[in-house]
């Protein structure tokens, strides 16, 4: 089975938000759909819903040979933040409510919902009100319900948002194993390293176009020949990077990572104020390649460093 979008449009008034997006994703796979603030994710995974409605364009399910347009049932979706589920509602409410909107009898969604609060370590909180839950368990608990209704598809925007370091693994460790389990996931993050940890494909959406879109890794690897790790001698690489063009980004405290032709890297070093210990080739990180492909916003290329 596939969920294709295919030349998708869609207005508000005369900004053109989605300009023909064709995008694919298919069981068993995480798609990463990256792209600065404004870039119309939200739009299109609310197009891909049914929540809007193209202007342009369709979304639809492929599955043996024959095409239709999916029903909203078959999309699990997790929202951004807390506006997935009420608060002041136990998850065993909140679960009951949701299936019955769906139309399912709570003796088959409670079941199910239990056996991934079980599989999330959260069996015990199926009484407690959602608000006591931290903000990571609360995130398994919403998935917890998106999977208890039995989707298709799953369409998370932002998991990852504000969970610590130690519920993001925990969080990544599932969508790996959800993927391995047959499920078709769109992920849409500004968590970078996330994405490219679990993505198979990754697509660039700027402005309401795909810029890029292909295999994660192969997209990174296609970029190596352009990109240059310089090892500093002192850990200075976050202060310089202030000062320096677009295509920089810093890999840890005494790293810099370039992505773009050798003379522009050639002509950054000789006004670097910090000595260089070595300069190697290498593939670049996904949060590289974002700021290569969208970090217009920062300064010039001819900005000149300053003293650090
Ligand atoms: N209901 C709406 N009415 C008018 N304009 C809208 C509406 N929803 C979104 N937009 C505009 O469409 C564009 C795309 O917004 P969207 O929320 O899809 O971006 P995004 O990529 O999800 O951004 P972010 O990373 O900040 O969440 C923005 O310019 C936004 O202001």
């Amino acid at each position: 089975m596939r969920l294709l979008v295919q030349n998708v449009h869609k207005r508000f008034g005369k900004l053109e938000a989605l300009k023909g997006v064709s995008l694919e994703l298919g069981a068993g796979e995480i798609l990463g759909l990256l792209g600065p603030n404004g870039a119309g994710k939200t739009t299109l995974i609310k197009v891909v819903l049914g929540l809007l409605l193209p202007d342009g364009g369709e979304v639809v399910l492929e599955e043996g040979g024959a095409r239709r347009r999916p029903q909203g049932h078959e999309f699990g979706v997790l929202l951004e933040g807390s506006r997935n589920l009420y608060v002041n509602l136990s998850l065993l409410v909140n679960a009951l409510y949701f299936g019955g909107i769906r139309g399912l009898p709570p003796r088959e969604v409670r079941p199910r919902f239990e056996a991934w609060l079980e599989r999330f370590g959260l069996k015990d909180r199926l009484h407690a009100p959602l608000a006591s839950l931290s903000r990571g368990m609360q995130q398994k608990a919403a998935l917890a319900l998106a999977l208890a209704l039995k989707p298709r598809f799953l369409l998370l925007d932002e998991p990852t948002l504000g969970l610590d370091p130690v519920s993001r693994r925990e969080f990544e460790g599932i969508l790996l194993e959800l993927k391995k389990e047959g499920w078709g996931i769109l992920l849409t993050s500004h968590d970078l390293e996330v994405v490219e940890r679990v993505s198979d494909r990754v697509a660039f959406l700027h402005r309401g176009e795909v810029r890029r879109q292909g295999p994660t890794r192969a997209l990174l690897r296609d970029w190596a020949g352009e990109g240059y790790r310089v090892r500093l001698a002192e850990p200075k690489a976050e202060a310089l990077l202030q000062a320096l063009g677009p295509g920089w980004s810093a890999e840890g405290p005494e790293v810099l990572f370039f992505l773009g032709p050798w003379e522009a890297l050639r002509e950054a070093l000789g006004t670097l104020p910090v000595e260089v210990l070595e300069v190697s080739r290498g593939t670049p990180s996904l949060e590289a390649l974002f700021l290569h492909l969208f970090g217009e916003a920062r300064p010039s290329p001819g900005a000149q460093p300053r003293t650090v």
